[in-house]
């Protein structure tokens, strides 16, 4: 099978990268998510959130297969993993990138040395080259060229997440799973990280998949927003779909007092609008 190659336009001929139907994922007795849908589509920053411990780090586990599932079904890019052998797995994980909470860089590697580490795994380049990739990287996303000899210790908050973001792109990846890229940093580097992430998606042409609880992110860079309650993907769409959804959890989050400072209220919420009504300003 040519993976590359693989169907993934859904009826509406939108471009599925991600699609998960019917997983139910759970510990023991305790069931986490049940029967969850999602679709992500090619090009847009979808924003996920729910109340804390309703499984969306559970979920993302989940999707890169570092958790098992009790039933459902994942494809992503097209592919089902379930149904691929060794080579075209590594084929597939080559097309994806992921950002962990923390940034979770290995700290006895330079931020050169991290970025590398996929690098390393899944391809067979010489040093000077894979020397010259990382800087590229780091360029990208915004660092100092001098970062690269530094170990993670020796940089901000904020640079972690840049050079974990590097490590992510380091593949050139189509899809991107950012674990709460955000927290921990302050606002005015909360607002430069997600204007980057926004570029990127625009230069690159990525398919981001964002776990966040930073509203100013939702309404600042996501197109589309999916909410996790209830062991299911409550709702998803538009800040427009969420104003209109009647759940208590919902309702409080979208119309909440720290929304109300940043969420048009009356409805017909663009992103761009809520763009300029976001941290940004
Ligand atoms: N390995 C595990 N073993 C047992 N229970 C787990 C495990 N991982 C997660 N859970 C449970 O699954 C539920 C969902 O956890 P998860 O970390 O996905 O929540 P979350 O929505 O990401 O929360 P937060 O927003 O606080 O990060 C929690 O009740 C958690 O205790």
């Amino acid at each position: 099978m040519d993976g590359q190659q693989a169907e993934t336009r859904n009826d509406e001929g939108r471009d599925v990268v991600l699609s998960a139907r019917g997983v139910t994922v759970g510990f023991g007795s305790k069931v986490v998510l049940d029967n969850l849908n999602l679709d992500i589509y090619r090009g847009e920053i979808l924003g996920f959130v729910g109340a804390s411990g309703t499984g969306k780090s559970v979920l993302m586990r989940t999707v890169l297969r570092l958790l098992p599932r009790r039933s459902g079904n994942i494809k992503i890019l097209g592919q089902d993993f379930d149904e691929l052998d060794e080579p075209q797995r590594n084929a597939l994980d080559m097309r994806l990138g992921v950002l962990f909470q923390q940034g979770a860089l290995f700290s006895s590697l330079t931020v050169k040395e991290n970025i590398q580490v996929p690098m390393r795994e899944y391809l067979d380049l010489p040093q000077s080259l894979m020397d010259e990739l990382a800087q590229l990287k780091i360029r990208l996303v915004g660092l100092a060229a001098d970062a690269a000899d530094k170990y993670p210790s020796e940089l901000s908050g904020g640079m972690i997440k840049r050079a974990a973001l590097a490590r992510a792109l380091a593949l050139d990846p189509e899809l991107v799973f950012l674990d709460e890229p955000t927290s921990g940093l302050d606002p005015i580097g909360a607002a430069e990280f997600d204007e980057l992430i926004a570029r990127l998606r625009d230069t690159l042409g990525l398919t981001v998949y964002m776990v966040t609880h930073d509203l100013d992110s939702l309404f600042s860079v996501c197109d589309r927003i999916a909410v996790l309650g209830k062991k299911r993907v409550m709702v998803e769409g538009t800040i427009d779909d969420m104003l209109a959804f009647d759940d208590p959890w919902v309702q409080a989050y979208f119309k909440g007092k720290r929304a109300r400072s940043i969420v048009p209220q009356s409805g017909h919420a663009g992103k761009d609008s809520l763009a300029q009504d976001s941290r940004g300003k």
